[in-house]
């Protein structure tokens, strides 16, 4: 989808805006946002989170046919621009309130730790139609610098589940997914004190 159809007022990312491994663009370094930030990066931002949000509503995501997502990167939308949108709800259904929703523009990890950390069930990606098995090892802890749609330098640190969704998001800016750090020969070896989030 063109970015001006992506843009349009009325219009809500669904999976066919959504491109699939074999774009080159999944492969490309994405360009810094410029600042001030430009209104249509407002805008994208805006509609990536609310990708988010659909998808992780059983009405509008069967509705729209949507896969789920906890984080979405500009690239899969063909625009190589150094967007990412994250929205990692908490699994206590006490207070819902989500615990990261953000939209982050030119993310940087500027600190990490030496432990690493991968997901219990592996990673898949909403441009990869296949599932691939294996841990995905990243870093356990990292400190993101990045700016905020109001313009505002922020730093955060993550731990965890959400530390493991930005940086695959972040990998996506590179050119990287999520496959490229599975051990090919042994895709489940861990090496001593990773940390295997459930
Ligand atoms: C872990 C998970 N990955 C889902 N999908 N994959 C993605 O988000 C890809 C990015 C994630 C893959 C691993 C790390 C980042 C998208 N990617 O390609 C963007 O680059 C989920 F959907 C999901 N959840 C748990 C929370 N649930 C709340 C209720 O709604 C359903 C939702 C499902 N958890
Ligand atoms: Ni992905």
């Amino acid at each position: 989808t063109i970015l001006n159809e992506l843009l349009e007022e009325n219009h809500s990312i669904n999976m066919d805006d959504i491109i699939r491994e074999g774009n080159p663009t999944l492969r490309a370094m994405a360009d810094e946002i410029s600042l001030p930030i430009e209104k249509e990066w407002i805008t994208l931002g805006e509609k990536m989170l609310e990708f988010l949000r659909n998808s992780q509503d059983p009405v509008k995501s069967e509705e729209m046919g949507l896969r789920g997502g906890v984080g979405i990167a500009a690239p899969q939308l063909d625009v190589s621009k150094r967007i990412i949108a994250v929205l990692v709800p908490n699994d206590d259904l006490e207070n819902p309130a989500s615990l990261i929703e953000e939209i982050l523009y030119n993310p940087k990890i500027i600190a990490h730790s030496v432990q690493k950390a991968c997901l219990k069930d592996g990673e898949g990606c909403l441009s990869v139609d296949r599932e691939i098995q294996g841990f995905v090892v990243r870093y356990a802890r990292i400190t993101v610098q990045y700016t905020n749609k109001d313009g505002e330098t922020k730093k955060i640190k993550l731990r965890g589940y959400e530390a493991i969704v930005v940086q695959h998001e972040i990998d996506h800016l590179n050119g990287v997914m999520f496959f490229d750090h599975i051990n090919e020969l042994e895709p489940f070896k861990l090496e001593k004190g990773v940390l295997v989030l459930e």
